[in-house]
């Protein structure tokens, strides 16, 4: 066995493969993102397709998550901070300014580090976008939350205590939860940030098993510390360092036959 592969277990049994012909559901060229002065994402230019997993990893601040902010443009929240260059989705770039940011976010959905379920019910919780955005008969929100809540495998779980509050869940339920939430507007992508640091392994277990599940239905991104999980569960990897995508292949192939020396040395555990 490898340095590579004594690190990170690959080829686990039943893991869904890379379609190499699936189309690009984002396309990133030539992005630079700036935080007033800070040049925090240089030249990022990376394809992300449609049904497949793709993990970012790199160490801490290297730029994953100001990435990661750029598809549903959270930042614009904040007027210092800005991006350049194009980012396409299904062939609109959304950085331009007339994109409608509220039907971006729900084309767009976000799952973050620590579960953040509204404090309100397990139901609410999960119609509380399809409230928002589409005006429903109250059947058709149930089946859309009954729906949801079973595509995130929280539903058997749930199911006789939906007005109950979603912050009397387990931290790993919660996260579930959210995912449900996410997946209810009916969004294309999914970006996950970090989503099982704050859990034990049991509720990592769970999200990641629903990560591949949920990855044939939508365009999965996911920001992770943990190489091993990359390697479960994406089918591609970008290794970033200092606002730079140093490396971005089919996961195992970075992993095991990494092109550049700074991804070996990451890889392996051996850098800095
Ligand atoms: N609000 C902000 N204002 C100024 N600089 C920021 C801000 N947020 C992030 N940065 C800087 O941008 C760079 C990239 O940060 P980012 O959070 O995207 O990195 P990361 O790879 O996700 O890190 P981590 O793994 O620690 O979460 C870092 O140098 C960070 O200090």
């Amino acid at each position: 066995m490898n340095a590579v592969s004594s690190m990170v277990h690959l080829d686990r049994g039943g893991r869904p493969g890379t379609n190499e012909g699936a189309p690009a559901r984002i396309s990133v060229r030539n992005l630079d993102f700036y935080y007033g002065d800070f040049h925090s994402l240089k030249n990022i230019t990376i394809d992300f397709k449609d049904r497949h997993v793709t993990a970012l990893i790199g160490p801490s601040g290297c730029g994953k998550s100001t990435l990661l902010r750029c598809f549903n443009r959270i930042y614009s929240l904040y007027p210092d901070q800005r991006a350049t260059g194009e980012i396409l989705l299904d062939g609109r770039n959304i950085l331009a300014p007339n994109v409608d940011v509220n039907e971006l976010r729900s084309r767009v959905g976000m799952v973050f580090q620590k579960p953040t379920p509204f404090p309100m019910s397990i139901y609410d919780n999960v119609a509380f976008g399809v409230r928002l955005y589409e005006k429903l008969p109250k059947a058709e929100v149930d089946a859309r939350v009954e729906s949801a809540l079973r595509r995130a495998a929280l539903w058997d779980e749930v199911k006789d205590k939906l007005r109950q509050p979603g912050l009397g869940l387990s931290g790993g339920q919660q996260q579930r939860l959210c995912i449900a939430r996410t997946v209810a507007q009916g969004p294309e992508v999914i970006l996950f940030d970090e989503p099982t640091s704050a859990l034990d392994p049991i509720s990592t277990g769970k999200i990641e098993e629903l990560i591949e599940h949920l990855r044939t239905e939508f365009t999965i991104v996911i920001v992770t510390h943990n190489m091993q999980q990359a390697a479960r569960i994406s089918q591609y990897t970008g290794f970033m360092y200092l606002g730079e995508l140093v490396e971005f292949g089919a996961t195992n192939n970075l992993f095991m036959n990494p092109v550049k020396k700074q991804t070996h040395d990451y890889v392996t555990g051996r850098f800095g």
